[in-house]
Parts: structure tokens; sequence; C-alpha cells
């Protein structure tokens, strides 16, 4: 049909006129239904989606559309006016913060979305940190302004309480709940009113007028309140704009011109001063448009963000490999950011992580929902490779090793150290073991696991060594789930899944001592070790940083020869493996190593086995207890449940650490150790 529009236009934009955008929002706040209609007014889909038809675009896995949620993320590409606008559907789930973390490095800018009724909810918190720290400027999205219980106001009192943040208002809303119907554009002080007509209520016909104060006298009122505290706010957080304010427009912001006002929000968004604020319904089909309009007027192009790879690069291809699909046909899918250069299909790259060399076949756009074979692609943009075998997520891709080199030199730094982002990986929570039906299908069952992790390297697989097993380790029990489902449904192997376990740590009570001597003659040559140690609570044990950390190592004086230190560290981190206890991690322990006797002839392993016979020694006169995975979480319940809510969590062995008032409702901040479903 002609009214979808050409998937042939413009391969390379200007710079200028991209725009890399991630979505974030808690769950179910509208991110999908979102990201669906933009597709649709940008016309790049004929049909509204549905998410609870489970039939969109961006959620294409099967998974998704049976559960309703955002898991993998796909970048979407569409046009919007002259701008090109590369979308990034960020997951909202807690088991998937690695890969909403992932995405932030890409995104130049991003749009988080709100339900209006519940304001700033916990995930959206989280999310907001990660943005904070890669720096990402943000404008917010009021979504569900038709819902029961959507308060403008209150959702922009708690933007301003829970983030910490100056909310822009460069809209207000026209009617709430039922009567919603269309808003006010506070910068140019127009009404947007979407017209319903008969049949079809799509929502792509919508009239802009200037708002009179015939038209609605209190509305009007509030528009110049509104008005006059923005210009306000924005002169106080930019200077240029203060001046202007203070000169020709100080008699009267009415005549300040739009655009003005306009270009000083732009600077402060991107200087990450302050937050626009603007709403709507995107279920109801409202101000969806004006949404996409500040994205190309207030969001950053590639050119305005920092970063080093222009001037490490010049016009060498800089890119990060940040996603990895898996494609029956096409093999690995690597979704790809170019920072600076620009590549071409049928051609070599060099992967500065894997320190090797590789080819692309072809080079795709991803088109709404069809991938674009194109013949280039330029800085900013963001793209498919087809046919890289190695390239994993995270993994940093120039045009040579000579090019590597050069950039290096430039910055003067190692050509290894030229990455544009390594992912922190959280360490995995639950675990379970997984069998495939028969041996001989074993071999697949790696083949698949590898291939998933090339995609997620949030999971980790492992073999145990006492039953030889494939044990996964994953954020939760959600991830271990999908993983199953991916692996019957992509490799077609039905594997069995062990009952999910809860990865524990042990760690010590008091500080004991211990000494051991290992001798042993194997043929000529005698061992003879004894060693003489010291374990303790780490001090620095309660902190996060420490949690996951091997044990801080010391060594009394004169009492290790340097040439043994290593084979002595090996022993103790040996002991650590499996703890004493239940055989889980040792973590968050203090050593000494207080005296060492090694015989002429003794090997370095005969020192590592004896210090770490010792260790187990110690662990055990020590008095082991057992770290368990705390979970933050935030329960919303009204008033009449609360007395339940809190009953349960006590039963739970949870701590309370707030408890606060959500218009109606309650919301109790807690921590709860992790818990298996059934326990
Ligand atoms: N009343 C109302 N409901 C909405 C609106 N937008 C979305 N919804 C509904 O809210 C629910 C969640 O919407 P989604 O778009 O799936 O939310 P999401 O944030 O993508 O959810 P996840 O992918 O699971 O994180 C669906 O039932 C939508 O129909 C809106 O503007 N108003």
């Amino acid at each position: 049909p002609e009214d979808v529009k050409s998937l042939r236009s413009v391969i390379n934009p200007d710079i200028s006129r991209i725009r890399n955008i991630g979505i974030m929002a808690h769950i179910d706040a509208g991110k999908t239904t979102t990201t669906e209609r933009m597709l649709y007014y940008s016309g790049y889909t004929r049909t509204l989606g549905d998410v609870d038809d489970g039939d969109t675009v961006t959620d294409f896995m099967v998974q998704e559309r049976e559960r309703g949620i955002t898991i993998q993320s796909a970048a979407v590409t569409f046009d919007w006016k002259d701008y090109r606008i590369n979308l990034i559907d960020t997951p909202g789930h807690v088991d998937f913060t690695v890969e909403v973390e992932r995405c932030l490095r890409v995104l130049d800018g991003a749009v988080a979305v709100f339900d209006a009724s519940a304001g700033v909810e916990a995930q959206t918190l989280t999310v907001w940190r990660q943005a904070d720290k890669h720096q990402i400027p943000r404008i917010c999205f009021l979504n569900k302004m038709d819902k029961n219980g959507a308060s403008f106001t209150y959702a922009v009192e708690s933007i301003k309480q829970k983030l910490k943040t100056k909310p822009l208002l460069l809209q207000l809303p026209i009617g709430e709940e039922k009567t919603f119907r269309g808003l006010v554009d506070v910068v140019t002080k127009e009404q947007i009113i979407w017209k319903s007509t008969s049949g079809l209520d799509d929502g792509k016909i919508f009239e802009r007028k200037p708002l009179l104060e015939a038209d609605d006298p209190n509305l009007f009122q509030e528009l110049q309140d509104t008005r006059n505290a923005l210009i306000e706010q924005v002169a106080d957080l930019d200077d240029e704009f203060a001046e202007l304010v203070l000169g020709e427009y100080s008699e009267s912001f009415d005549l300040l011109p739009a655009d003005k006002l306009q270009a000083a929000v732009r600077r402060v968004t991107l200087a990450r001063a302050a937050v626009p604020v603007l709403c709507g319904s995107a279920l109801r089909n409202k101000g969806v448009q004006p949404l996409l309009d500040a994205v190309a007027a207030y969001l950053p192009a590639p050119s305005e963000r920092p970063g080093d790879a222009l001037k490490w690069y010049n016009d060498d291809l800089c890119a990060l490999a940040f996603k990895v699909l898996h494609d029956k046909c096409r093999g690995p899918l690597v979704f790809i950011r170019i920072y600076s250069g620009s590549m071409k299909p049928q051609s070599a790259v060099y992967n500065i992580n894997k320190s090797c060399t590789e080819r692309m076949s072809r080079l795709l756009l991803p088109f709404a929902d069809q991938q674009v074979e194109i013949p280039s692609l330029t800085a900013g943009n963001i793209a498919l490779a087809v046919g890289l075998k190695q390239s994993a997520t995270g993994d940093t891709l120039v045009s040579s090793k000579a090019a590597a080199a050069a950039a290096a030199r430039r910055a003067g730094r190692a050509a290894g150290d030229l990455l544009l982002a390594g992912v922190d990986v959280p360490e995995p929570v639950f675990f379970c073991t997984m069998e495939p039906p028969s041996l001989a299908e074993q071999q697949d069952l790696d083949n698949a696991l590898s291939c998933l992790q090339r995609e997620d390297p949030s999971l980790k697989v492992k073999l145990d060594p006492d039953t030889g097993q494939t044990v996964l380790c994953g954020m939760g029990e959600l991830h271990i789930e999908i993983i199953h489902d991916r692996i019957k449904r992509e490799y077609g192997i039905d594997t069995y899944l062990g009952p999910l376990q809860i990865a524990y740590r042990e760690t010590v009570l008091n500080t004991a001592q211990a000494t051991d001597t290992l001798d042993k003659t194997v043929g000529e040559k005698r061992h003879c070790v004894t060693v003489e140690l010291e374990v303790r609570p780490g001090h620095a044990r309660l902190t996060a940083e420490r949690a996951a950390t091997a044990p801080a190592i010391e060594f009394a004086a004169g009492a290790v020869p340097t040439e043994l230190r290593g084979a002595v560290e090996n022993g103790i981190a040996n002991s650590c493996v499996q703890g004493p206890l239940l055989g889980f991690p040792v973590q968050g322990i203090d050593v000494t190593v207080q005296s060492l006797t090694v015989h002429p002839d003794t090997s370095h392993t005969m020192v590592s086995a004896c210090v770490s016979r010792c260790m187990q020694k110690a662990l055990k006169k020590a008095g082991i207890q057992i770290l368990e995975p705390l979970m933050n979480l935030e329960i919303t319940v009204s008033e009449d449940h609360l007395s339940a809510a809190l009953a349960d969590l006590a039963q739970r062995r949870g701590s309370v650490q707030e408890i606060q008032s959500r218009q109606d409702n309650r919301v109790v901040v807690a921590a709860v150790s992790l818990q298996l479903p059934n326990s």
C-alpha cells in the first residue's frame, strides 16, 4: 500500500539530524505502546499494534508476545519529519538491568515514560541512575493521562522529589482521566486537540491553534503562569537566555519568541541541568506526535555528545557491537553503533577485544519491521552487520589492526586500552542444572549455550566438577526460564531443568588460626610443606564492592619468599571456591599467612595443596555463616491491605525501610532475602 513510507529513503542523513534514543520506563508504564504509536505516526506501520493482542513490532521474540513484556531490546529505525530516529527499546524488568545498561551506552538521549497515575516507580529510579552515570540527556513523558487516578501535578511532584531533578513543564494537559482530550504547548502558547473523526480514531488528525483567553479563562491563566515560571526557570540555568530575558523582554515575557525559548530549553536539556516534561496517552493516541517533535527538538545529535572516539580515530572506523542476535538463516546478527568513520558491506573489521580480523558480508538498517540492505553507513548511525562470527556484545570494532595502533599513538595509550565500553555484569543469584534429553545432544546444547552467552553476558554457564552436569547461572527466575524456553524453540533441544537454587555465599564469623603439614614422597622427591595462617572476617565485608571479591591476603614479614607467593595465593583461592559448609563460594574474608616452611624439592602444586587444606581447617574453626542475596523491593498497596502486606513481609524475614504515601496508596520500601518460588 502507498501509505507505507518508502523504506529506501535517505541512507546516510546529516549527523545533526540523527537521534539515537532509548525509551526507559517501569514495567507496564507503556513503553511498547508508545513505541508502536511512534512507528505508526511516522508511517512505517499500517496498523496500530496492540500489546494486549501480542501483535507488535518491537516485541518480536515469541516469548515476549506470550508474556507481554519486552525482553530483548531491539533497535528500530524510522524517520520523523527530517530526522532519523534510531530507537533502542530497553527492557523494564529487574532481571534484565544488564541489558538496560548495555543499551544506555549507545544512546545519545532518552525518553522516560511514566504512568501518570503512579509517578516515579522503583525500576524507573534504577534506570534513571544508570542514565545519570552515562550522562544521558532525557525528556519525560507522562503517559496514561486518560487513566483513573492520573494526575499531572502529582507525577511532576514525584519527578521533582524522587529523581531530584528540575522538571520543565513544556505542556499542560487539557482534561484529566476520562476527560483528557488534548494538550497546551507552553512554549508556543497553542492548544493541541485531537479530533474524534467518525470511524477511525487513530489520532493522526489533530488541530493546533493559539489558546485564547476566551477559549478557557482558567486554562489560559494556567498557561500564563506556567510559561512565566518556565522562562524564569530556564533563565536561571542558562546565561545566554537570562541576558535576553533581562534585556529585550524584561517588560513582558509574552512577546518572547517561541524559538528563543525552545533553543534555551534545548541547551539546558543537553547540559542535563533540567528535564522537559510532556504528557499524553499512547493508548488513546494522544500526545505522541508532539513527543516526537520534542525528541528532535531537545535531545542531542551524536555530534553533540562527549566522546573520545572521533579524537582518536579521525575518519577511521570506530564502532561498538552492542547486541548480538542469532538468526536461523543468516547466523549471528550484530547490532553496531558507529562512532567515527564509516562501514561498508563485504569488508573486514578488526575486533580489538578479541584481537582478530573478521569479515562482514552485509549491512542492514533495521527499519521498523523490515531490515533494509544498505551500501554504506556513516558515523552516528546504528546498523546490523551480517557475517561477523566472533564479535560479541560490548566489543570495539575498527577498520584494521594498523588503524587501532595509529589511534593508540594519537591517544598515547596501548591499543587494548582504546575500548569503547566494557559491560559490568553483576554476579548471578540463581542457578540450576540443565540436561539434554540424551547424551548425544550435549554438543548441540553446548553450542546453543555459547550462542546465547554471546548475546547475553549476564548468563553464566559452568560445569559442576562433581557431577559433570551443565549449570546455568542467571539474574533471576525469569531469566533462566527464558533461556530454557529459547533453547527449546530456537535450537530444538528440549532440556531438563533441575530445581532452581540460590547462589548463596559463605563467610566466617570469627577469627581462627590453623597449621597444616603435607609430607609426601613422589618418586625420588620429597615434598614437604608446613603452613600457618589466620582467617578473619574482612573489615570491608559488608560493602557492596567487597561482597563479590576474593579474600584479601597478607603475608607476615619475611614469612613467604616472593617466588612462592603465587602458589600460596592459588591455594587460598582454591579453598574459597567451595566453602566448608554447603560448598558455596567463600567471600568477605581476610587471610594472613604467618609462616611457611618448604623443603627444597617441593613443587608449587604441593604448596598450593597444603595451603588449601590448611585454609579449610581454619575456615571450619572460624565458624561459617551463609550469606543470602538481598532484593530491594517496593510494594504499592491500598491502606486496607497494608497490614496484610507487612505481615507477609515479616514472615519472609523482610526488613521494612520506609512506608510512604502515594495518593490513596501506601508504598512499602523493603529488603527481603531472595527465596525460591515455592519455599
Ligand atoms: N489507560 C492507559 N493504558 C495504557 C496506556 N499506554 C499503555 N497502556 C496499557 O498499559 C499496559 C502496558 O503497556 P506496554 O506498552 O506493554 O508497557 P511496557 O512499558 O512496554 O511494558 P513492558 O514491556 O512489560 O515493560 C498495556 O495493557 C497497555 O494497554 C495509556 O496511555 N493509557
